[in-house]
């Protein structure tokens, strides 16, 4: 008899900030860890009593030292890895206050939509990916 304990599930909110110049904002993960030094969307996971949106601005806050507004709802996935589930939703959100900073991870910067395909994400992060160019077409 095989026993197969659940991988864990974390919950987290993500953020895709625009600029006033329609650039969105990644950060690189740190190279050790999990994922280590794959481009992301900045956040992480929720903590109790608190709604997504309020997620999404602490993280940001906590990760990047800056004020965002946090908006429309841009997608919610749901990818299973080796060893972790994960639900990412997704929220567009806008700059408006602070320069970012690299508080928590190793490189941060502003990038075109049509830019991302240069960068290597998540492969949760395909989906994120194609939902935002489709909806800017
Ligand atoms: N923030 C963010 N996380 C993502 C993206 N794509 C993706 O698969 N993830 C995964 C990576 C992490 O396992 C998880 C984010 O959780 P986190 O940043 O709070 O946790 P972590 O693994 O860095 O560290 P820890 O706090 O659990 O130690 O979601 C993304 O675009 N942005
Ligand atoms: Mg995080």
């Amino acid at each position: 008899m095989s026993v197969t304990s659940p991988v864990p599930h974390k919950i987290i909110g993500v953020a895709v900030i625009w600029n006033h110049q329609k650039q969105i904002l990644i950060d690189r993960r740190l190279p050790q860890g999990t994922m280590g030094g794959l481009w992301e969307f900045p956040g992480g996971k929720i903590e109790h009593d608190e709604t997504i949106q309020e997620c999404i601005k602490r993280e940001i806050h906590e990760e990047l030292g800056i004020e965002i507004v946090v908006g429309e709802h841009l997608i919610t996935i749901n990818h299973t890895y080796t060893h972790l589930q994960v639900t990412l939703t997704v929220h567009h959100c806008h700059h408006v206050q602070g320069i970012p900073q690299a508080i928590e991870c190793a490189e941060i910067r502003w990038v075109d939509l049509n830019e991302l395909d240069q960068f290597t994400f998540p492969e949760a992060n395909i989906e994120i990916i194609t939902a935002l160019q489709n909806s800017k077409k």
